[in-house]
Parts: structure tokens; sequence; C-alpha cells
């Protein structure tokens, strides 16, 4: 039994059953059926251009920014499909929020930086709380405590990535969508991130699109690896392998993903 196939019903956040993914007539993915278990961290891996970013911004469904992307297809959330035509994707993107590779505070204050998404989704409770209880959940609170007022451009590269966190978790989604979030920063930095993530895998779901497997393997509980394979004269991403972090690492059952994980390609 794949592992996947154990997964019951309450634990099951998303589940991708993507027969094909395009950008214009180029298929990025085809075949990918996956279950993200909730309160976990999932983590993508595989060889560059095997559509681990693509497959993210389908759960928040971000690729219907770029022209003539067409998923073919379902990604259930909660049990509903997140491309049905009466879904809006405002409120998705709310229940589904998004830390970049680079940090992108806004032209903000601290403060304003995480008021923002709760103000236009109409909060109505304690702002100062809101925004104290975040920088908190972000392990940023008592660096920027005394300086709220201050740009979040002002900040460190390191504490710019968890003002995103922290940003992204004031709206108090459900899951979090990490797109390798710590590539732009120092060791100590992502060292303070992956912390950060541990912290955080009570409160929220997380998935992270990772290139660097230690850290896969430092902080996830699940790895999806995905390669590219030359099918009808295009690059197509596909799932590999799918299971605990520690199998996949250690005793993986598809010979690419050995190869993959034992540093032979990438
Ligand atoms: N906006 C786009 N328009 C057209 N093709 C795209 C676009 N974004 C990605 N692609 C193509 O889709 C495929 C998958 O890209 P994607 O960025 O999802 O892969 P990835 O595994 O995340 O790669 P990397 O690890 O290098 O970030 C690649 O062939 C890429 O060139």
């Amino acid at each position: 039994m794949a592992v996947q196939d154990g997964i019951p019903d309450s634990e099951l956040i998303l589940h991708t059953m993507v027969n094909a993914f395009y950008y214009g007539s180029f298929p990025a993915l085809r075949n990918i059926d996956l279950k993200v278990q909730r309160k976990r961290i999932t983590a993508f891996i595989g060889p560059s251009g095997c559509g681990k970013s693509t497959l993210l911004r389908c759960f928040n469904r971000l690729n219907d920014f770029i022209k003539g992307t067409k998923v073919e297809g379902q990604i259930l959330f909660n049990g509903k499909n997140i491309y049905d035509p009466s879904l809006d994707p405002v409120t998705l993107r709310r229940r589904i929020g998004m830390v970049f590779q680079k940090p992108n505070p806004f032209a903000k204050s601290i403060y304003e930086n995480i008021a923002f998404g709760p103000r236009i989704n109409g909060y109505k409770g304690d702002m100062d709380e809101l925004v104290e209880r975040s920088l908190r959940q972000a392990a940023l609170w008592d660096e920027v405590k005394d300086k709220l007022k201050k740009p979040g451009t002002a900040l460190s590269g390191g504490q710019q990535q968890r003002l995103c966190i922290a940003r992204a978790v004031a709206v108090q989604p459900e899951v979090i969508l990490m797109d390798e979030p710590c590539s732009a920063l120092d060791p100590i930095s992502t060292r303070r991130i992956e912390d950060l993530m541990q912290e955080l895998r009570d409160l929220y779901t997380i998935v992270i699109v990772t290139h660097n497997m230690q850290q896969a393997s430092r902080v996830s509980d699940m790895t999806a690896f995905f390669n590219v394979e030359m099918k009808e004269g295009s690059r197509t991403g596909q799932l590999v392998e799918y299971d605990v972090t520690a199998k996949i690492f250690q005793q993986p059952a598809q010979e690419a993903t050995q190869a993959y994980v034992g540093g032979r390609f990438g």
C-alpha cells in the first residue's frame, strides 16, 4: 500500500489529482496524484524544471495570473475542488497563504505589513494584539517590538522573511506554501526559519519547495520527489515517489530517488 492510501480523510487537507498542467501547449506536469496531510510539513524536492513551484502555485491558483495556463484535473481542498468556477480565488488565497523565495515586504511599516491583510479582510478584533501575536508566531516580536513604525524593508533579509511569514499567518490561513523560502538567506537566518517552521507545524499545514536536501530532511514529515521525463517531445514533470521523509532519504523505493538524494544528479 502506498503511504498516501493510508491517510484518513480527516487528516487530508489537499488532494491533488492533476492529469496535466499546461503553460500554453507545454505540459509542465502530468499525472500528479498527491495527498497533503493536515498540520504536517510536506517538502517538494527534485531537479530544476520538474514543476515543483508550478504545483505549489496550483494550490492557491497563483498560476491563474499567468496567461495561457491550464489545469486538467482537480485539486481538492478540504474536499472541495479549488478549480470549481464557483470558488473565489481571493478567499482561497486567504486560506492558503504563500511565502516566496525573495522576502517581499510591502513598502509600509512593520506594523502595516501585518495589519494590511486582516484589515482588507474586514478584521474587527484588536489589531495591536493580532500584530503582536503574528510577529510572535514568526519569532520576530522581540527584535521589532520597539520599531513597529519603521519600514519593513529596513530589516535584514532573514528578518524580512520572518515578517513575510508573520504577514502570512496574520490572516489565519490553514496552509502556508513556501517556495524556497531560505534560498536568499545566510545559514543562520536559514536555521531560524527552519526552527520557526517546526514551531508553526502544530498550527498550520506547510508545503515547502526546496533545493536543499538537508533542509528537506531536517524540517519535513513527508517528502515528494519529482523528476522530469521526456514525454511526447516535452520535458514534463512527474511525481516519482512520495513517502515519509526518513524513508525517502534512507530507503527510497525508486532508483531515481536514490540517485537524486544521493547527489548523483540534480
Ligand atoms: N511562467 C512560465 N511560463 C512558461 N513556462 C514556465 C513558466 N514557469 C515555469 N515554466 C516551465 O515549467 C517547467 C516547470 O517549472 P517550475 O519552475 O515549476 O520547476 P521547478 O521544479 O520549481 O524548478 P526550479 O527548481 O528550477 O525552480 C519548466 O520547464 C519551466 O521552464
